[in-house]
């Protein structure tokens, strides 16, 4: 069995080819963003091993099938970028890593929303220049504020429990309550009653063909006047200009973005050297009370290994004939 793994970066090389010492597959790395223009790279790998960002549309799927693409093994949790239709009428198999790490994520939805509240990123600049001023940095307790999950899942749950442990009150929306969730005395509210209540709202929810800037100048309108947005999940569920906006008139007072819906091509690059064409990316970017993260928030030890460990167990265990939990469809 051969894999084609696309867009490779060290910390994947380091440790897929530590956990495929048990499992011994034939892996070639392409630091290459999957795509049309790049496609023939894969052919005679019977799997393709891709990432958020690699494109896996109708028209990259026939072109891997005729190279004799079998299975599409997706290291992440999100498929929002794969055609499933496409790919189940060519014949192919594709899995994903449903949960490497929930807590990799919440953690750093957390790290954001605190570095936010306590401006650390201002305190880091200031205090490297001996500056050791203190005006603009007032933040406020997480004890006693109310912050809506939305999407109650795996991540959700692990955010909702470190949130708890701060003394937040935390409410919740999700089509389809989870139990777990209800028992830790977490209210589930639908969403026109959970924009005006909430200090902080942060969204853990997939993106899907229904919620497609699930936060827009509409739903800004009703939060909270200074309210704090943190999007760990898709870039695709915010309107990111419409988040411009809302910051111009002080609706929202800061955002935390892990994901941006343009950020293919950007994300895991680096692009210090360059002019950086999306206007709506640097102006956010420009925001003292805006955070980026390129898409960092799963990137721990532990889920790296995980995403390793399982990925190559997916396509051992379809490539043997055998069941495999984690198939798609
Ligand atoms: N930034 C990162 O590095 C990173 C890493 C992993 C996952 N993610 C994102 O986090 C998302 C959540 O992951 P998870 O493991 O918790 O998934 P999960 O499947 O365990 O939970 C998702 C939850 O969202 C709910 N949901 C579906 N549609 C919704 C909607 N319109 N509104 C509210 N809730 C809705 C589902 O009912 C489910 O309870 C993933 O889909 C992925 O997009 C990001």
């Amino acid at each position: 069995m051969r894999i084609g793994f696309f867009s490779a970066k060290p910390y994947d090389i380091v440790h897929f080819n530590r956990t495929n010492q048990q499992f011994n597959v034939d892996i070639e790395y392409f630091d290459y963003r999957l795509c049309m223009q790049n496609v023939k790279l894969a052919e005679g790998y019977e799997v393709v091993c891709a990432f958020v960002n690699d494109s896996l549309c109708e028209e990259v799927l026939v072109e891997l099938a005729k190279g004799g693409a079998k299975i599409i093994a997706m290291r992440c949790a999100g498929f929002n970028n794969v055609d499933l239709i496409a790919a189940e009428r060519l014949g192919m198999k594709v899995v994903n890593v449903p949960a490497y790490s929930p807590e990799s994520v919440a953690e750093h939805s957390v790290a954001l929303m605190l570095t936010l509240n306590r401006k650390i990123h201002k305190a880091y600049q200031r205090t490297r220049d001996a500056n050791f001023a203190l005006s603009g940095l007032v933040g406020f307790n997480m004890f006693g504020k109310t912050v809506g999950v939305i999407g109650t899942g795996k991540i959700g749950v692990a955010t909702i429990k470190i949130l708890l442990g701060f003394g937040c009150k935390v409410i919740a929306y999700d089509p389809y309550p989870n139990q777990a969730v209800t028992d830790l005395g977490v209210e589930y509210v639908d969403l026109d009653v959970l924009y005006p209540l909430c200090d902080i709202i942060s969204l853990h929810c997939p993106l899907t063909q229904d919620n497609h800037h699930l936060l827009n100048q509409t739903s800004f309108k009703k939060m909270k006047p200074g309210v704090m947005v943190i999007n760990t999940s898709r870039g695709g569920l915010l309107n990111a200009f419409d988040a411009m906006e809302a910051l111009k008139d002080g609706h929202i007072g800061s955002l935390g973005l892990d994901v941006y819906e343009n950020e293919k091509g950007l994300f895991f690059e680096d692009k210090s050297s360059e002019i950086i064409q999306d206007d709506v990316f640097r102006r956010l970017s420009a925001c003292h009370n805006v955070i980026f993260t390129g898409h960092q928030a799963f990137l721990t030890d532990e889920a790296l290994n995980a995403i390793a460990s399982t990925t190559l167990m997916n396509v051992t265990q379809l490539m043997s004939g055998e069941v495999c939990d984690n198939e798609l469809f």
